[in-house]
């Protein structure tokens, strides 16, 4: 990644986000080319980065979406990506959502539980339409990653069991309003271990075999998203590896490969980028507080989750500190006990891995302002994002005030 912090913090202003799009095209592109021996939908995962620029330049790479929620199926329809590449998932949609998305069209509502296809049916015989469902099913496979983010356990709130899956496919194929599409399997994100994803996918294509039988034929393999980046010294799944056990699994089955990466594509294409505004000592221990903080980037607090981070400066002396924000939280920070040199007022620290589930997680908590958003693309950069104000976060009430 070559791009000038120092610049875009003169020109921006900090804190900020900044994202390599010709990283993104990168790995869009290993992942497609991983999977070219099959007609495959990379549908991005929304939730991981819903900035529509973002979403725009990977719709231009081909991508289809994977949303969570209408505001993200629409989203996806504004930069242009068209409805046939949207999926629509989430544990809990409500009946507006669903009425939406039939309207628009969409490749399919992956379906997450029994009661929700009752209800996408009704809905479906209401508005006179065939919706087409994919059900998510829950292999009950330890993906082998944070317990937060693991999904494919029946302990976890996602997908059916097998047994479920498979009636619900029945009712589909002898109802007027369903049509049997697809089917999907979601076990966890930043994996890196490929045996519980071939496990997964093994036990859901055996489902597509016995459907087969009994003549409920599925066109879309959906494999979830989850693949791992490095923020640490992580060894990742390779990407050919991944596409080779996929396809091995799905032999002789006529069948699209849909794959649905958030963090793969966008996560190491991000960095975070604040400015030192003091240190301190509280007895024996060091703190240099910055400009930014969990409201902008939240996944230390949240998970303990590890991001490199960097000091802009040429001073070699490190010590001891933590690396924290201005709110009001002991657990806002973005590393604890680690070495950095000393700092002084305006310094630059650089947070990276900060593509992915980092500003789609940012908050207006102690009335901070979201932060601005830039990509820089063949060298030249622009604003994504404007940087909120003061009027922006006070919109929605004021007209309220007595
Ligand atoms: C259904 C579904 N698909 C795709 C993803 C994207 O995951 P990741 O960003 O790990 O690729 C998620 C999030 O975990 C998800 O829940
Ligand atoms: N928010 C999580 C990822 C969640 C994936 C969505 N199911 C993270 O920051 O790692």
């Amino acid at each position: 990644m070559n791009i000038d912090f120092k610049e875009l913090a003169n020109k921006y202003k900090t804190p900020y986000y900044v994202y390599d799009f010709d990283h993104i095209t990168g790995q869009y592109e290993e992942l497609k080319g991983a999977f070219k021996a099959r007609k495959s939908i990379l549908a991005y995962a929304v939730k991981a980065n819903s900035n529509l620029s973002v979403i725009k330049h990977l719709a231009s790479l081909g991508a289809g979406a994977d949303c969570v929620s209408i505001g993200e199926v629409k989203r996806a329809l504004k930069v242009g990506i068209a409805p046939y590449k949207i999926i629509f998932s989430g544990v809990g949609k409500i009946d507006s959502e669903i009425k939406e998305a039939l309207g628009l069209g969409i490749l399919m509502i992956n379906v997450e539980s029994a009661a929700e296809l009752d209800r996408v049916e009704s809905i479906a015989k209401e508005l006179d339409v065939i919706a087409r469902i994919s059900i998510r099913v829950n292999p009950n496979i330890d993906p082998q990653t944070h317990p937060y983010i693991s999904t494919g356990l029946h302990e976890n709130k996602f997908g059916v069991d097998i047994d479920t899956a498979k009636r619900m496919y029945i009712q589909c194929k002898n109802s007027d309003n369903l049509e049997p599409t697809g089917i999907h399997c979601h076990i966890g994100s930043q994996l890196t271990q490929l045996e519980p994803i071939k496990e997964s996918v093994k036990i859901v294509s055996d489902l597509v075999r016995n459907l087969a039988a009994i003549k409920i034929e599925l066109s879309f393999f959906d494999v979830g998203g989850g693949l791992g980046i490095v923020y640490d010294d992580e060894k990742l799944i390779d990407t050919n590896e991944y596409a080779q056990a996929i396809l091995e699994c799905l032999f002789g089955l006529d069948i699209t490969i849909v794959c649905e990466p958030g963090r793969f594509l966008v996560g190491n294409s991000g960095v975070f980028v604040s400015k030192v505004l003091y240190e301190k000592v509280n007895g024996n221990k060091r703190f240099v507080i910055v400009d930014g903080a969990m409201n902008d980037l939240i996944r230390p607090a949240l998970y303990d989750a590890y991001h490199k981070v960097e000091v802009l400066n040429d001073n070699e002396e490190l010590s001891d500190c933590n690396l924290v924000g201005p709110v009001c939280e002991s657990g806002d920070f973005f590393a604890k006990n680690i070495n950095l040199p000393q700092t002084k007022h305006n310094d630059l620290v650089a947070i990276y891995s900060a593509g992915a589930y980092c500003f789609t997680m940012a908050s207006n908590y102690n009335t901070r302002n979201k932060v601005a958003e830039i990509a820089v693309e063949n060298g030249q950069d622009r604003l994504i994002r404007r940087r909120e104000t003061f009027e922006d976060l006070i919109a929605h009430e004021e007209e309220f005030l007595k």
